[in-house]
């Protein structure tokens, strides 16, 4: 899929914006705080209905303004989607080909993308929320039923916590209600623990071969689920489900004393192993951004298996934190396959020998516009 025209109304430091995009690699060029990142995030925003920058949405719409409107058009196999998100002070709306959508998740999925900034390097280092807000992210926009699961849990958690920390208290004494709670709570956990092991498996799979690529075949990448549910119940849903209300029952004097909920899947991690040896511990600094990156390049090629089109990928600032050899392979990997776009100060080195046909647009001060006329038809590929 690709994204062919983007508007924005109001949106951050633009008060009007309407470009045609290519098809290929288009590199967003300015300097700094001028609006590159605000351009990638109306497309991350677009894709998701939010940011990767600010949980408020208030934040996106211009400081002068009310209401901010975001709107493209989505060119897939089965054809062309028009989308619309409007921001304001009663909340969002979501269009898809000009008909509101009751619930977001029925929004999310239309386009997809993958978001490449220099904090994703972290995603091996950093703290474990890091990685699970990558798989819900991911796997979210994959599967309209991860989402689904996703919000009926976090909804329930926070139910069951309010309700420890009453039981905490001793505002409420029903312990009942807690196994109710429990109950629900270990279905969806469950669920959301058997898809992620679906999921990562399969990502493992690309990314493995990508990170050997890269080391030269030194090195072989392997990812470890981290989870209180025993290794033999990770089978299937179900086993799942009867070893997450197991944990509830043990654990529930540590949880009523604690007054939060201490097992499921919004406490488990995600580890890199490289040659046996947990990276984020024992890896080099190299070894942490081979995996990095081989764990993104590999999201683009689960998207296509999974959805059938490749996602569009936006890397905010990214080329200049990579050497050289990982530039290259970057680069190569996606060209001719994927609709990218780059945000730079500029254009030079490796990055302008390696893309072939970019389509530039100068950024300056919440404007935006092309380097000559946008080829991007000329330049479609045949695959999506
Ligand atoms: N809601 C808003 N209304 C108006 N302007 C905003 C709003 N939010 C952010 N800005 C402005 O947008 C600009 C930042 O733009 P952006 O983050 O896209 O920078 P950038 O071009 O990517 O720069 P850098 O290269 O430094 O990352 C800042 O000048 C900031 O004041």
């Amino acid at each position: 899929m690709y994204l062919q025209e983007l508007q924005l109304q109001h949106f951050r430091n633009y008060p009007e914006a309407d470009i045609r995009l290519g098809r290929g690699i288009n590199v967003l060029l300015g300097e700094n705080a001028q609006g590159k990142t605000n351009l990638l995030e109306a497309i991350y925003v677009l894709a998701l209905t939010r940011s990767h920058r600010t949980a408020n949405d208030h934040d996106l719409v211009n400081w002068q303004a009310k209401t901010a409107k975001v709107s493209g058009r989505v060119v897939k196999s089965a054809g062309t989607v028009p989308l619309e998100l409007t921001f304001s002070r009663q909340g969002k709306r979501a269009k898809v080909n000009h008909l509101e959508q009751a619930r977001l998740s029925q929004y999310v999925g239309q386009l997809n993308v993958i978001l490449f900034a220099p904090e994703d390097l972290a995603i091996v280092k950093g703290a474990p929320s890091i990685r699970r807000r990558f798989m819900d992210m991911e796997f979210g926009q994959m599967n309209p039923r991860y989402l689904y699961n996703l919000s009926q849990y976090r909804t329930l958690l926070k139910q069951r916590n309010r309700y420890l920390k009453d039981l905490q208290h001793k505002q409420k004494r029903d312990l009942l209600f807690l196994s109710v709670l429990s109950d629900q709570l270990a279905l969806y956990g469950a669920e959301i623990i058997a898809q992620r092991l679906r999921m990562l498996h399969k990502l493992e799979h690309w990314a493995q071969v990508i990170h050997a690529e890269i080391s030269q075949q030194r090195e072989t990448l392997t990812f470890h689920y981290a989870t209180q549910v025993p290794d033999e119940a990770l089978t299937d849903a179900k086993s799942i489900q009867a070893a997450l209300s197991a944990l509830y029952e043990k654990q529930r004097d540590k949880e009523l004393y604690q007054g939060t909920t201490l097992v499921g899947p919004h406490r488990d991690d995600l580890h890199f192993w490289v040659n046996d040896k947990n990276v984020q511990t024992f890896g080099s600094q190299g070894q942490q951004r081979t995996t990095a990156l081989s764990v993104k390049l590999a999201e683009i090629d689960l998207m296509k298996e999974e959805t059938g089109e490749y996602p569009v990928l936006l890397l905010d600032d990214v080329l200049s934190e990579l050497d050289d050899a990982r530039q290259t392979h970057l680069l190569t990997a996606i060209q001719d396959k994927v609709q990218t776009f780059i945000t730079t100060t500029s254009l030079s080195g490796i990055t302008r020998q390696l893309i072939k046909d970019p389509t530039i647009f100068h950024v300056a001060d919440g404007t935006v516009v092309a380097d000559g006329s946008p080829t991007s038809d000329d330049s479609a590929t045949k695959e999506d």
